[in-house]
């Protein structure tokens, strides 16, 4: 029985309903104008106002759902953005005597300044008090707007002004619904575009993880305003939309059960969802209607349907889907993302690797401490371009912090550390990923909602450097620049011997082949330097002479590696010098045969000289 409901959403057309990224503005406008057409011919007026608030939740999901579906940022108080949306589009009317058309814009701008002013100071803080502080803006707006003269108080604004265009007014039910439906169409291309560009995947990597995103070139803090922006926007469209049909504007229309209703259609909907949205929204809007004449059971009934949902769908009527489609084997010979024609592209590859064999990594006397604990003291190594240098130590020795201080994850306590001469010691992350350095983590961090694919290609947005622009392009770029990023991607995929698995998602991989994800999605970055933290775990022996030689492959083509590893074979097989950690410090270095000969190193390790050679050392047992 679950599985028949789950395959009947599953397998059913309305899943793409609108999830395209091509899904084309004229394309909607004419889905639109059919729904009009059929609600002119069939509806009453009744059903044609029904269908104006459905149109009305829809904007507002479709808001929501940049913010919370995709950015993953719980927003309480949604319903202030419509409030503003609605009030600055009341207020050009009524004050201003503006066409409502040319009040659209200014109310979007309006919305979008006020997600800047709330966003920059709260999008820094942990969910649950985002949540909190978003009430409280919710309530604040509705506060003001109720003692607030200019915009009527408590009485709200009214007469609102009939919205007309070249003389032709939207007055009668079926007139307002067609300029409803209209701007829903908009809003729905938009959305779409926005969820599946670069920043939409973008998006979803800070929803799902707060340092990989960093250390992809992600600029966490700038895209979760982006994502307050983008939604405030679509919360001003949803406010114009509702003033246009409205006699009145006044606060008791922007309550915080609003702000709930909204959250229950982006989550019923399935977050990230389009489509799920768009349903829910006819779902949440139309069935107490339908259910009128069951008045006295509507609100049971709903809250059945509601239990039901989240027992057979936990993630939504229409769970979100993003794939990028494989390229056809064609398209494939077109890897170049910078060769493919949507303007002005401009794709920041990193500098030319450091040359004549000056240092392009150099660690100088970096000293890290976690209030009373030193994990790091003095530590100072160089890494040359095209060379691999082994990082090894016990458990806790400090090999992760380090990586952490280089990448901008931490920042040292004191020292330096410079690339290519530039000193990054202080520099957040994702710009110290923008110059050049990638890394894996020690337990694989990838997107479970994207494909293998989609997760390689999120490390696209910092190399293309596009952006927004992204989602501004034509349909047919899109798909050009699209299915060139996508070939590039396989291509790196390939190299890590994983291409076949490109269409799945992560939780269907095998530990080893996660590891592999994260290796592909660091050189799809064109690193200068690559930090790999124990890429072999998980790994049999004949996958760890493979990836031996692509180290070695890697290495070649100019590019630094640091390798930490408990597999000591491995380390000696690949590595041309070791830094050995212990307890925060640097107990030896050179080459690693007699570095792991030393008897600092094999006490450092065993707790007692006896020789290291020949296997994977207890650090890797242990786990
Ligand atoms: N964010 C943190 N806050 C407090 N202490 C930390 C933090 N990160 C690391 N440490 C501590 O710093 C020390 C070094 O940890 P680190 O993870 O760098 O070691 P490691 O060599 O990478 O170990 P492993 O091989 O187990 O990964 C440990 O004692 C650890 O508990």
């Amino acid at each position: 029985m679950t599985n028949r409901i789950k395959s009947a959403f599953t397998d059913s057309p309305l899943r793409d309903l609108g999830d395209r990224a091509s899904t084309s503005l004229l394309a909607m406008l004419g889905v639109s104008l059919l729904i009009v057409g059929a609600l002119d011919l069939y509806g009453s007026d009744y059903v044609t106002t029904i269908a104006i608030g459905i149109t009305t939740y829809a904007a507002l999901g479709l808001g929501l759902n940049i913010v919370m579906g995709y950015a993953g940022l719980l927003d309480m108080g949604y319903a202030a953005f419509f409030a503003i949306g609605a009030y600055a589009s009341a207020i050009c009317g009524i004050h201003f005597q503006l066409n409502f058309f040319l009040s659209i814009p200014i109310a979007v701008v309006v919305t979008g300044i006020a997600g800047i002013i709330i966003g920059y100071p709260t999008l820094r803080l942990r969910p649950d008090y985002l949540a909190i502080v978003t009430i409280g803006f919710g309530e604040l707006i509705r506060t003001v707007a109720n003692n607030w003269d200019y915009v009527g108080a408590s009485r709200g604004l009214y007469p609102l002004p009939i919205p007309s265009i070249g003389g032709y007014q939207f007055m009668t039910p079926i007139q307002q619904a067609l300029l409803a439906f209209l701007l829903l169409g908009v809003a729905v291309v938009f959305c779409n575009r926005l969820g599946r560009s670069h920043i939409g995947r973008a998006w979803r990597a800070i929803r799902s993880d707060d340092i990989v995103p960093e250390s992809l070139g992600l600029p966490t803090l700038r895209l979760k305003i982006g994502a307050y922006i983008a939604g405030g926007a679509m919360g001003a469209l949803a406010g114009a939309i509702f003033a246009a049909r409205s006699v009145a504007v006044d606060p008791t229309n922007f309550t915080l059960l609003l702000s709930v209703q909204i959250i229950m259609v982006v989550v019923l909907g399935g977050l990230g969802s389009t489509s799920g949205v768009l349903i829910a929204a006819v779902i949440f809007v139309g069935l107490p209607e339908w259910l009128r004449e069951f008045q006295d059971y509507r609100l049971l009934l709903f809250s059945v349907a509601v239990i039901a949902l989240v027992e057979f769908r936990p993630q939504g009527m229409i769970p979100e889907r993003v794939a990028t489609r494989i390229p056809k084997a064609g398209a494939r010979a077109a890897r170049d993302t910078e060769k493919v024609d949507v303007g002005r592209l401009t794709v920041k590859e990193p500098a030319a690797a450091a040359v004549d064999g000056a240092p392009l990594l150099e660690v100088r006397g970096v000293t890290k401490k976690f209030s009373g604990l030193t994990a790091l003291e003095d530590v100072s190594m160089t890494l040359t371009a095209g060379r691999i240098v082994g990082i090894i130590g016990p458990n806790g020795a400090g090999k992760t912090t380090l990586v952490n201080a280089i990448t901008g994850v931490h920042h040292a306590t004191s020292g330096t550390v410079l690339l290519d001469g530039v000193d990054v010691t202080a520099m957040i992350a994702h710009r110290v990923a923008r110059r050049g350095v990638s890394r894996s983590f020690q337990t694989a961090r990838l997107i479970d909602q994207l494909t293998v694919l989609d997760n390689v290609l999120v490390a696209d947005y910092a190399r293309s450097n596009l952006g927004l622009r992204h989602a501004l392009l034509s349909p047919r770029a899109i798909r050009r620049y699209d299915a060139a990023a996508a070939a590039r991607a396989l291509t790196v995929l390939e190299r890590v011997g994983i291409d076949q698995l490109a269409e799945i998602c992560p939780p269907e991989l095998s530990y080893a082949d996660r590891r592999r994800v994260e290796v592909a999605r660091a050189l799809m970055m064109s690193p200068r330097l690559l930090i790999l933290d124990e890429p072999a775990a998980g790994m049999n022996p004949a996958e760890k002479k493979e990836l031996v030689v692509l180290l070695r492959a890697i290495a070649a083509e100019g590019v630094a590696i640091a390798l930490i590893e408990h597999d000591m074979p491995l380390v000696t097989s690949v590595a041309e010098d070791v830094v050995v950690l212990d307890q925060g410090r640097v107990i030896a270095t050179g080459d690693p045969h007699e570095v792991l000969a030393l008897p600092q190193v094999i006490e450092a390790y065993l707790g007692a000289p006896t020789a290291l050679e020949g296997g994977t050392r207890h650090g890797a047992a242990q786990r």
